[in-house]
């Protein structure tokens, strides 16, 4: 009605809107710079908007809008008639929240589903369908709710947070367990937080927000069918909680290190399944549970990823499969912890081929299964180390690595924040004490990645911690040639030594990788004199105990067979007396080969 909107008290960027109602380009443009975030609300179906028909609940359409419409709390029906906000936004089915503490409105478009489901009837088409509806809109809306049943939503919103590649929005899934028609009920307080929150931060994940807290969404499990508190994450603290203010967990916030653009892979296979361990199962189960055409399984063991290993029937069902290319999960039954080999019931399954979930959840697992195994362009070998990864903070296994990923200064900021630091200089100080053992660390888990951001954030990566060791020695240590590669491409350096004298190539050596140590003798490490010396020792004990991969090491690192030991004897010497045995390995090293014809001789 433009003869109210004429006369309502209007903000200038709201005038300009106005005028130039007709252009719906401009009217977007426009839209960005306003105090309006806008959020498009998926209603998918669930108990929140269901009604009692026959005794039993079921979802009732095309009632949510208006019943909305009713609700003070979710919609403000003055600001929307002065703001001419169905003119603008040209549909009945938006509605505006009144305004927040910080005088922001988010405006919401509820986009229902037809059929409306109870979530039980879901299968992967709808994650799908929910999937394209977020792309289609993507530009548009600041961020998305989308109203779904409770019981599959931890399903919905594992399959959604892998199908959702290079996010950048919130994509936040609530719903209730008392409809939002009836008087007490905790659909209202659901939707009012999913939207606060999708419409006010930027948190690039699928979530899912009930009873005041955000969860991510591949970490939670449902886990009572009659509390509002019906929800858990047991492996993941909440990305936010909303009590009196709504808080943010910022750290906990998965960053993708992204610059690639947002899209969904809708495509997902459906030859998965879930397989319950219990005592007393059979082979015979076991074998028809994994016939073709399964091709991905998430068995959920005991424990700590535990599984009877007096039971070779059972095993062998396993192994068969996993060597006909059936990717199996082992992921655990208890709600929470993690998967490890601690206990030789463990180890077996690892025996037969089966990968370990970490502390995924089963509802994460199963669908990184369908989202992983329906990349056709992938081989298996690819599909089973994605399912090993961590690609969306699914896992903890990487969390380390995961936490390191700082694409900006924020930790560093955060930090001078707390210590209430605002000097540069002494901002310097914190940063030059905190990246070398954050770049460090990253070099340990061999997370270039992480030593990108460092460096992005003027990181020294040649800086040693407080022991003097650089992210070199560590890499060393670790073995992680690449890294090593990366290191060395960017100012490290090879002669540095940390407190007690090693360099990166006796760490190399120590730990015995060799293709490191090649690199860093190629790049110009050296042993010093004293290490030269000590070597002669360290090689005629090396000699001794017929330790030949520990004398080839040491010989590509630049020790001498032919230096002496503290008791004046050679290596050659101590092998001639010890191992009469032929050393093949040594002829193909020219500088000691010569040596060793004329010992053999
Ligand atoms: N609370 C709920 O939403 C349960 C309902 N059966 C559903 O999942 O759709």
């Amino acid at each position: 009605n433009s003869s109210i909107c004429k006369r309502a008290p209007l903000q200038p960027w709201r005038r300009r809107k106005l005028s130039s109602r007709n252009s719906f380009e401009s009217l977007e443009s426009l839209s960005l710079h306003s105090a309006e975030a806008r959020v498009l609300v998926i209603n998918t179906g669930g108990t929140i908007g269901m009604t009692i028909h026959d005794n039993v609940l079921a979802p009732k359409a095309n009632a949510f809008v208006q019943s909305l419409r009713k609700l003070p709390i979710l919609h403000d029906e003055t600001y929307a008639q002065q703001s001419c906000l169905y003119d603008y936004y040209g549909s009945e089915n938006t509605l505006v929240l009144p305004v927040s503490k910080d005088r922001k409105r988010i405006v919401y478009t509820i986009l229902e589903y037809n059929p409306l489901l109870d979530s039980s009837n879901m299968t992967t088409d709808d994650w799908g369908r929910i999937g394209k509806d977020i792309e289609k809109n993507y530009e548009n809306y600041d961020g998305f709710v989308i109203l779904h049943g409770t019981d599959t939503m931890a399903y919905t919103a594992s399959a959604l947070s892998f199908m959702c590649e290079h996010l950048g929005k919130p994509v936040i899934l609530t719903g209730a367990q008392v409809p939002i028609y009836e008087m007490r009920n905790d659909g209202r307080g659901n939707l009012l937080g999913a939207l606060m929150i999708a419409g006010q931060y930027v948190i690039p994940e699928v979530c899912l927000y009930f009873y005041n807290k955000l969860y991510r969404g591949n970490r939670v499990t449902k886990v009572d069918a009659g509390s509002f508190n019906a929800f858990s994450s047991p492996n993941l603290a909440p990305l936010a909680t909303a009590e009196v203010d709504i808080a943010i967990n910022w750290d906990t916030v998965w960053r993708a290190n992204t610059t690639a653009k947002f899209q969904v892979s809708t495509e997902l296979n459906r030859n998965v399944g879930l397989l319950r361990l219990f005592p007393g199962i059979t082979a015979a189960t076991v074998r028809a549970f994994l016939q073709p055409p399964m091709e991905g399984v998430v068995l959920e063991s005991y424990g700590s990823g535990n599984a009877p290993d007096n039971r070779p029937d059972l095993l062998e069902e396993l192994r068969k499969a996993t060597d006909s290319g059936v990717i199996i999960i082992n992921c655990t039954q208890c709600l929470r912890g993690t998967v490890s080999t601690s206990y030789a019931t463990g180890k077996v399954l690892m025996d037969a081929g089966l990968i370990t979930g970490g502390d995924m959840t089963p509802e994460a697992a199963l669908s990184k299964l369908s989202y992983v195994l329906a990349k056709k362009d992938l081989d298996l070998e690819v599909k089973k180390k994605m399912m090993s990864q961590n690609l969306r903070g699914e896992m903890s296994a990487d969390l380390a690595g995961a936490k390191l990923c700082l694409s900006d200064s924020r930790f560093i900021q955060v930090i001078a924040k707390t210590l209430s630091i605002s000097c540069k200089e002494e901002l310097e100080a914190i940063r030059d004490a905190l990246s070398p053992p954050l770049a460090c660390a990253a070099a340990k888990i061999g997370d270039i990645e992480a030593l990108e951001a460092l460096k992005e954030m003027g990181t020294n990566l040649c800086l040693g911690d407080y022991d003097g060791r650089t992210p070199l020695h560590i890499a060393a240590c670790e073995g992680h040639l690449k890294l090593v590669q990366y290191l060395l491409s960017h100012g490290a350096t090879v002669h540095a030594k940390d407190r007690y004298g090693d360099t990166p190539l006796s760490n190399a050596v120590s730990f015995r990788h060799k293709d490191v140590v090649k690199l860093l003798r190629k790049t110009g490490a050296h042993f010093s004199r004293e290490e030269l010396e000590e070597a002669g020792t360290e090689l005629c004990s090396l000699a001794a105990s017929g330790d030949l991969e520990g004398l080839e090491i040491w010989t590509l690192a630049g020790a001498n067979l032919n230096a002496p030991g503290y008791d004046g004897q050679t290596a050659i010497q101590v092998v001639r007396s010890e191992h009469s045995n032929e050393f093949p390995w040594a002829l193909r090293h020219p500088v000691q080969s010569n040596a060793f014809k004329l010992f053999l001789s």
